[in-house]
């Protein structure tokens, strides 16, 4: 069956969102968030608290009555125990209003309360639903994509099945998640529908390329990553349930929840990152497991996810021979309501014995490539004397003035990025927009200037890696950096953080002073 798969590559042209016709944007780059300031969950309480306002204390967020709400949404939650529909960040300070989807900075929150907010405010802050062009695109696929079993040719859906690894999973769970398939691009389409049934917001499209043996998958998700917020799943979870799996694919959703009947949700990036975004809609959860994947990255992650969620609550299933993810387990014919029982605390006590480590240690011996990093694809020189890049390491490059220091870092910065490294630039020396030319054009293996034709092109690709820079320029106080890298790290789940150079950053008075 594979074999007929073989050849196809990716999406036709027409249905890849943001092709070139796509209007200029001003920022070649993911937006860089503006130095914030950083707000404790001690002084977010001490302001509602001068303020008047009533607040429960929850998991990851604060929640307190919502001065978002119009008349009618105000009185229909009258009474209601969800009357604390506004969720606050704890660590942020970033807003949601459950019901009425309005969101915002703490500093807007503040403006509100104080009646600074510009105009009124009511639906001034509403989370930004998808742009006209996105939505003509979200409606034209999935008006055009059918369920699986209606296919009109027998043989294609099982190819399809095949090629998915969906053999196990029944028409009925399809049905219930909405699933669709997407015959011209040979993709599974996974919906994103607005929280209160407000309608399609956005699509995942999975493909699937036959690559050698194996199946390659491919996603494409409209909007763009940065924006694609779906807890898949979400529109099955009850106001009463408590207690969730949370998985990194949509294929293990649908494989987990049809094998245990738990509430099940997909993160939308997978394990990449958790966008505190999501936060709120998981708060209802008194117990969350994570169930990744299969490798050390996902069991990273679920960690990493784990503090964020806060890990008093959480359990996460170990990958291991007999834990592999969710999808495969259902289809080697593995027990999963077994497996999650396996799960372990994430909360570690202050002092542990090897009991409760060793199991963590035979991981680490048993999976010695892993655990030595995210390898360079195109340095194997690199690779040969450092192994990989790990986490919580730091590795210090020197050389004489204009030797290359610059460019080889971004080459090499940008080799683990594009390998789902999320990434933290501070170029205290050269202005970001110079720093991001040369990483586009190394990262389009050519010189842009000749071909501007393509630069939107390569400009969306490049807008599409986990990359973000720091706003600063020339020296800084180390605590104002340290804080943005902090925030950077709990919101785009951080993993390399590069400093262009230290010598910027700190003054030359500080470093000859502090050697
Ligand atoms: N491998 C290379 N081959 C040819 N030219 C290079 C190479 N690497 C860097 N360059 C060029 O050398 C110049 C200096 O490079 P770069 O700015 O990366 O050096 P640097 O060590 O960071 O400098 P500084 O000490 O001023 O920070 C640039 O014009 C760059 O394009």
């Amino acid at each position: 069956l594979r074999g007929k798969w073989m050849g196809w590559r990716g999406l036709p042209r027409s249905l890849v969102p943001g092709s070139p016709r796509r209007r200029y944007r001003k920022e070649a780059l993911p937006a860089p968030e503006a130095p914030v300031l950083p707000v404790t969950a001690t002084e977010i309480r001490q302001y509602l608290r001068a303020h008047g306002i009533p607040f429960q204390d929850g998991h990851s967020c604060l929640r307190a009555p919502s001065p978002f709400l119009g008349a009618a949404q105000l009185k229909e939650q009258a009474g209601a125990a969800t009357s604390f529909s506004l969720f606050i960040n704890k660590t942020t300070g970033r807003f949601l209003c459950m019901t009425s989807l309005a969101e915002g900075s703490w500093e807007d929150f503040q403006a509100s309360v104080e009646g600074r907010g510009d105009g009124d405010r009511e639906g001034i802050l509403l989370g930004e639903g998808p742009g006209a062009e996105d939505s003509e695109e979200i409606r034209r696929i999935w008006d055009r994509a059918l369920p699986l079993w209606e296919l009109p040719d027998a043989e294609e859906a099982k190819l399809a099945r095949v090629m998915f690894g969906l053999t196990q999973v029944t028409d009925d769970t399809l049905k219930r998640f909405s699933v669709r398939y997407l015959r011209p691009a040979r993709s599974l389409v996974f919906p994103w529908f607005s929280p209160g049934g407000l309608g399609l917001r956005g699509l995942k499209l999975l493909g699937a390329e036959g690559q050698g043996d194996g199946v390659r998958y491919v996603e494409t998700t409209i909007p763009r990553p940065g924006a694609y917020h779906n807890l898949f799943g979400l529109p099955l979870i009850g106001r009463r349930d408590v207690e969730v799996v949370l998985t990194s694919r949509e294929l293990d959703c649908l494989a987990l929840n049809q094998s245990t009947g738990l509430p099940t949700l997909a993160l939308p990036r997978g394990t990449a990152c958790l966008p505190p975004a999501l936060l709120p809609y998981l708060e209802q959860f008194r117990r969350i497991v994570l169930w990744l994947g299969d490798d050390l990255r996902s069991w990273e992650a679920a960690k990493l996810f784990a503090r964020k969620l806060n890990p008093k609550r959480c359990s996460l299933v170990r990958p291991g021979d007999q834990h592999p993810r969710p999808l495969e387990a259902l289809n080697r014919g593995l027990n999963l309501s077994r497996i999650l029982r396996s799960a372990l605390p994430a909360w570690h006590k202050s002092i542990v014995s090897f009991r409760q480590l060793r199991e963590e240690v035979l991981g680490e011996l048993s999976n010695v490539e892993q655990v030595a990093g995210v390898r360079w694809s195109r340095f194997p020189d690199l690779t040969r004397l450092l192994k990989g890049h790990r986490k919580g390491e730091l590795t210090v490059f020197t050389g004489p003035t204009g030797s290359g220091k610059t460019t080889f870092i971004s080459e090499y910065a940008l080799d683990l990025c594009t390998q789902g490294v999320n990434t933290l630039w501070g170029s205290f020396e050269i202005s970001n927009v110079r720093l991001a030319r040369i990483m586009l054009t190394q990262f389009a293996l050519g010189r842009l200037e000749e071909q501007l034709d393509k630069y939107d092109e390569w400009a969306d690709r490049f807008e599409d890696l986990p990359l973000y820079f720091m706003t600063f320029h020339g020296q800084q106080s180390i605590r104002t950096v340290i804080d943005t890298m902090q925030h950077a790290v709990y919101v785009y789940d951080i993993c390399h953080v590069v400093i262009d150079n230290l010598q910027f950053m700190m003054g030359h008075e500080q470093l000859s002073t502090d050697r």
